[in-house]
């Protein structure tokens, strides 16, 4: 068992989904489960499948992550393999499961069928929401920046594709992506993919003795093939200088056709003295880490204090469940359907429980216009042939319609509420600093250049 805690802890620093880069983490093992006998893989005989719960206690609080590892001969295995794990024991290998087909089939099983998956005071329940056809689907592991793992099966024919996301980090209580997605599929919204089915875990709970903690470990959507998320779509308009005025206006109706659909199916409450004060308190917070952490913010330091004073002295919206961390790569261009959102997680680098409270709705218009400007910053470091005012005036233009299209159909009249709109964007690019400097440091500047200019002279909301 110890060998194979070795094995993660030596491989998990190299994973996308591990949040304590540049440190190697000391394991706890928690739980795992094993999916259920009736699944496929049980007639695999050469392959064990298990997924390990292991708490890296090196952070604080300490990080819960699920590991599915495929356990095959060694003799079996192609010794190039990218997704080797290590070898806990002489001719056993241990691979990183949602690249075997033996747990990818697992998962889905337990997802669209149902059934449990059981480990020592652990389990894994399947919650089918959909009827769907798996036959004949193949997995492949979605590429890119994720904090998740997503795998995608579709059938060589495309028919009926399907995205699972692996929570990699697990936390009590439902995942705010499962619950408001599929709140907002089932009320009929065509802003967000159709749910297909989830799975939730029961584990040991580490504060109470005997105690157990249930959480989600896993949900599945329809998959929208061959489209592109606004983050690619804004960059090529961008790059090329093509007008996506019309785009970011339906953006700004479809985030408020979003907001207002889940302050129907939630509960939503006046802004108290008490949550403008915790949320001054998180804003304070956040700027002192990041000045910890890109120092070059703490000349800025009064300046964003002031901008976060006078947001306190204003009237403040009332509070609802929001997507919480909205930016373009949160958004696919759906053809005949417009602007579909995904991933509701809220901001990786928030607690959980922060998450899934009602929030400012204006937090996701900041998040979009930091957004814009990001566009404009990445443009900017890459070296382009676009002169760069015109790739500012760009992203002014799609700010302003933006905010257009939001209060359009909101009715919400953000010039009301513009020094709180303010107050938000730079604490997002306060996160964005800590954000870049952790997972991408060359990124850094774009947060950096905009606290300077959001702090010295705000924005002009149009
Ligand atoms: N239903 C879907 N249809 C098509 N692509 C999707 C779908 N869900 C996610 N994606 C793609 O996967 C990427 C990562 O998904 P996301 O939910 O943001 O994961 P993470 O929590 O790991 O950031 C998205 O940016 C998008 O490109
Ligand atoms: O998509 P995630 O939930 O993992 O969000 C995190 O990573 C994002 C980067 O992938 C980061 O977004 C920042 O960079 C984007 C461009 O890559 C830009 O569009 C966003 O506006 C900017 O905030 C996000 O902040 C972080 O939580």
């Amino acid at each position: 068992m110890d060998s194979t805690l070795a094995c993660l802890a030596a491989w998990m620093p190299r994973q996308r989904w591990y949040s304590a880069k540049g440190r190697q983490p000391s394991l706890r093992l928690v739980g795992w489960w094993d999916p259920p006998t009736t699944t496929a893989v049980a007639t695999e005989d050469d392959a064990r499948v298990r997924t390990f719960l292991v708490a890296d206690e090196g952070t604080l609080p300490e990080v819960l992550y699920q590991v599915p590892v495929v356990a095959r001969p060694t003799a079996s295995i192609d010794e190039a393999s990218e997704h080797i794990i290590g070898s806990p024991e002489p001719g056993t290998t241990l691979l990183d499961g949602p690249f075997d087909p033996a747990f990818t089939s697992a998962l889905l099983g337990l997802v669209t069928d149902g059934g449990q998956g059981t480990g020592p005071r652990t389990t894994a329940l399947g919650h089918p929401h959909a009827t769907v056809s798996t036959d004949g689907l193949v997995a492949r592991v979605l590429s890119g920046e994720q904090s998740n793992t997503s795998l995608i099966y579709r059938r060589d024919d495309g028919v009926g594709p399907i995205i699972c996301k692996l929570f990699r980090q697990l936390h009590p209580g439902l995942n705010p992506d499962i619950e408001l997605q599929s709140a907002l599929a089932d009320a009929g919204s065509p802003h967000v993919p159709g749910a297909i089915g989830s799975i939730e875990g029961t584990w040991p709970d580490s504060a109470t003795a005997g105690g157990s903690v249930t959480g989600s470990l896993a949900f599945a959507q329809e998959f929208l093939p061959g489209v592109e998320d606004a983050w690619r779509v804004a960059l090529n308009a961008a790059s090329s200088g093509d007008d996506f005025r019309a785009q970011a206006h339906a953006l700004g109706a479809a985030t408020a056709d979003v907001h207002l659909s889940l302050a129907g199916l939630f509960p939503t409450q006046p802004a108290t003295p008490e949550d403008r004060e915790s949320t001054m308190v998180t804003w304070r917070q956040r700027l002192a880490i990041a000045i910890a952490e890109v120092p070059a913010i703490a000349a800025r330091r009064e300046a964003v204090e002031a901008v976060y004073a006078r947001a306190a002295g204003t009237p403040w919206p009332a509070m609802q469940r929001i997507h919480g961390d909205y930016h373009l790569g949160q958004v696919l261009q759906v053809p005949d359907r417009g602007w579909v959102l995904l991933d509701f997680e809220g901001e990786p680098l928030r607690p959980m429980s922060e998450r899934v409270r009602p929030d400012l709705a204006l937090r996701d218009v900041a998040g979009m216009l930091r957004s814009f400007d990001y566009v404009a910053g990445s443009i900017g470091l890459g070296g382009a042939d676009r002169p760069v005012d015109a790739v500012r005036a760009w992203a002014a233009d799609a700010r302003r319609a933006f905010v257009q299209g939001y209060a359009g159909r909101s009715g919400a009249d953000l010039e009301d509420h513009s020094e709180l709109l303010a107050a938000l964007e730079v604490d997002k690019a306060v996160y964005e600093a800590i954000y870049e400097s952790r997972n991408r440091p060359t990124w850094v500047a774009i947060p950096l250049a905009a606290i300077t200019r959001l702090v010295d002279g705000p924005t002009p909301l149009l």
